[in-house]
C-alpha cells in the first residue's frame, strides 16, 4: 500500500519472540461496547483463526506512517482521514472501492496544492467494521431487536437472525480487509494515482456549473502542473502514491489476534491496520481500549468529544505517548460546530504548555448529527464546514498547527448529508441513503470540502 521508500520491512510473524504478556491486561480491565459472544467455541475457533493469518500490514509500512504524522505535528504535512462511518462486506466491490479511493486522491490534490505541504493519506477503510452504538437495542414497529454493531459483529438486517453477534464474522471481516487492501495497493501503486489523472478528474468537478466558485483553483493547479511538466519533472515518479489504512480499534480481541511481534526490533505491531484509533465511547482513562493501545507500536488517534477536560487529554498523553513521541499520537477532535470556539482552545492550550507534540486532526461529522424530518440521521453541510472553520480559527489564534482532516465520505452518489453547492435535500433520502451507520459526504460534497478547506490551508500559508 504505502510505496517503500526506505530500508526493505522484516516481515511481522509468528516466528518472532514471545508477545509481551501485558498486551492481555486489557482482559482484566473495564471493557465497553463488545459482542456478547465470548467463550463460545465458534468465538474462540475465530480467534485462533485469526492468530494464525498472515499480517495485514507490515512494521515497516507503520514506521514509515509515524514518521510522516510526526511532520504533521510538526508542521510540516497534513493528514486526510476518510471513509465510510461502516464498511460493510457486501459493499467491498471493486467499483465501490475505486470510487472512495479516488475521491480521497482528488481530495488530497487540492489540499496539497493548499497547504504546499505533503497530504497524508489514509482510508477508514480495510477493517473500519465495528461500531459503537448509543442504545443496545434497536426498535421498529414495536419489535425490538439487538444494535446493528457493524458487519463484524451482526448484520444490518432487522431479522432476529441477521441481529445475532456471530463470531465467524471475524473471520470474514479479516478478509474482506485483505481484499480491499489489496486492491486499494493495485490501485495507488499501478498507475491509478497518475497526478495527472487526478487533476483531469477534479477539472470534470469543476465544470459543473455549481461548482464554479473552485474553477479559478483549479486553473492554478493546472498552470502549476504544467510547469512543472516544462521544467522536466518526472510524472513517473508521480504516478504512484503512499495510501494507509486504518480504522476505530474497537473489539480488542480481533485486534489482539493480529498483534505480531516485529521480527526486527521485538515490538508488537498490531497489523490490522497502520493507524488504530480509539472512539469517543471507549476512551475511559482505565478502560480497555487505552491500556491494550497504549501497548503497541501503531500511531494511535482518540476521539476527544465536547465533554473532554485537558486533564483528560494530558492523562491520555502520559499512558499512551509517555516519552512524547511526535507522530505517535493523534487528537482527533469532535466538538460540534457550536462547540469547537469555545472547548477546543482550552484543550489545545493545556496541551501544548505540557510540551507534548500531538496532531490535532478535526471531525467535523460526529458533533453536528441531527435528524431529518422524514427520520434520517443526517448532518448539514454547512455545520460541517462550519466546524472545520471553528478548528482552523482556534489553531490560528494560538499559534498551533490545524494538522488534519477526518471524515465520513464515500466516492458514491449518495444522499445522506444535506446541502453543499449542488445541494442535497431530505426528499432524496428515500432513494440515495444507503448509509448503515452515520451519514457520509458524497462525492461532490467530499470534494467540495477539498478545495475549501485547501483554500483555508492557502490563506494560512500566506498565499490567498
Ligand atoms: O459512528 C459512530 C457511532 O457508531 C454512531 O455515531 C453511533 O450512533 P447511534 O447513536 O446511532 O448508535
Ligand atoms: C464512532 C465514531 O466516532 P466517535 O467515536 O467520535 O463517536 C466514528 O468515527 O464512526
Ligand atoms: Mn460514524
Amino acid at each position: 500500500m504505502t510505496e517503500l521508500t526506505s530500508a526493505p520491512t522484516a516481515p511481522v510473524g509468528n516466528a518472532g519472540p514471545a508477545l509481551d504478556p501485558g498486551l492481555d491486561v486489557w482482559r482484566t480491565l473495564p471493557i465497553q461496547q463488545q459482542p456478547s459472544w465470548h467463550g463460545t467455541p465458534a468465538h474462540d475457533a475465530a480467534i485462533k483463526e485469526l492468530s494464525k493469518l498472515p499480517p495485514l500490514v507490515f512494521a515497516g509500512e507503520v514506521d514509515i506512517l509515524r514518521e510522516r504524522l510526526a511532520a504533521a505535528a510538526q508542521g510540516k504535512a497534513f493528514l486526510l482521514q476518510g471513509g465510510d462511518c461502516a464498511e460493510t462486506f457486501a459493499d467491498a466491490t471493486a467499483d465501490k472501492i475505486s470510487a472512495r479511493v479516488k475521491t480521497i486522491l482528488q481530495m488530497a490534490v487540492v489540499l496539497t496544492y493548499g497547504a504546499s505541504m505533503p497530504v497524508i493519506k489514509m482510508g477508514r477503510m480495510a477493517g473500519q467494521f465495528a461500531k459503537p452504538r448509543s442504545s443496545d437495542t434497536e426498535t421498529r414497529d414495536g419489535v425490538t431487536l439487538p444494535a446493528f454493531r457493524g458487519d463484524i459483529v451482526n448484520g444490518y438486517e432487522f431479522t432476529e437472525e441477521s441481529r445475532r453477534h456471530d463470531p465467524a464474522r471475524l473471520v470474514k471481516a479479516y478478509n474482506t480487509a485483505a481484499s480491499t487492501l489489496n486492491l486499494i495497493r493495485a490501485f495507488t501503486q499501478g498507475g491509478f494515482a497518475d497526478l495527472r489523472s487526478v487533476h483531469n478528474w477534479n477539472k470534470g468537478f469543476t465544470e459543473n456549473p455549481a461548482h464554479a466558485a473552485y474553477e479559478s483553483l483549479a486553473a492554478e493547479i493546472d498552470r502549476a502542473i504544467r510547469f512543472m511538466s516544462a521544467c522536466g519533472a518526472d510524472f513517473d515518479e508521480l504516478k504512484r502514491t503512499e495510501f494507509f489504512s486504518a480504522h476505530e480499534a474497537l473489539l480488542l480481541d480481533y485486534e489482539r489476534a493480529l498483534t505480531r511481534t516485529d521480527s526486527r526490533t521485538g515490538l508488537p505491531y498490531d497489523t490490522s491496520a497502520h493507524f488504530l484509533w480509539i472512539g469517543e465511547r471507549t476512551r475511559q482513562l482505565d478502560g480497555a481500549h487505552v491500556d491494550f493501545l497504549s501497548r503497541v507500536r501503531n500511531p494511535i488517534g482518540v476521539k476527544l468529544g465536547p465533554n473532554s477536560t485537558p486533564e483528560d487529554a494530558l492523562a491520555l498523553i502520559d499512558k499512551l505517548d509517555p516519552n512524547r513521541e511526535p507522530g505517535r499520537l493523534t487528537f482527533i477532535s469532535r466538538m460540534g460546530a457550536k462547540n469547537i470556539r469555545e472547548k477546543l482552545p482550552n484543550l489545545v492550550e493545556k496541551v501544548t504548555a505540557s510540551g507534548a507534540q500531538v496532531l490535532w486532526v478535526t471531525d467535523p461529522m460526529h458533533g453536528n448529527t441531527v435528524t431529518s424530518h422524514n427520520g434520517y440521521k443526517t448532518r448539514n453541510f454547512e455545520d460541517v464546514m462550519d466546524e472545520v472553520r471553528g478548528f482552523f480559527e482556534v489553531h490560528d489564534a494560538l499559534g498551533t498547527y490545524p494538522g488534519g482532516l477526518h471524515v465520513e465520505m464515500t466516492g458514491d452518489d449518495v444522499a445522506e448529508c444535506l446541502g453543499g453547492a449542488d445541494p442535497i435535500r431530505e426528499e432524496q433520502f428515500d432513494d440515495l441513503y444507503e448509509s448503515v451507520c452515520d451519514p457520509r459526504l458524497n462525492h461532490r460534497q467530499s470534494l467540495e470540502m477539498g478545495f475549501l478547506v485547501s483554500g483555508a490551508l492557502a490563506k494560512r500559508g500566506g498565499r490567498a
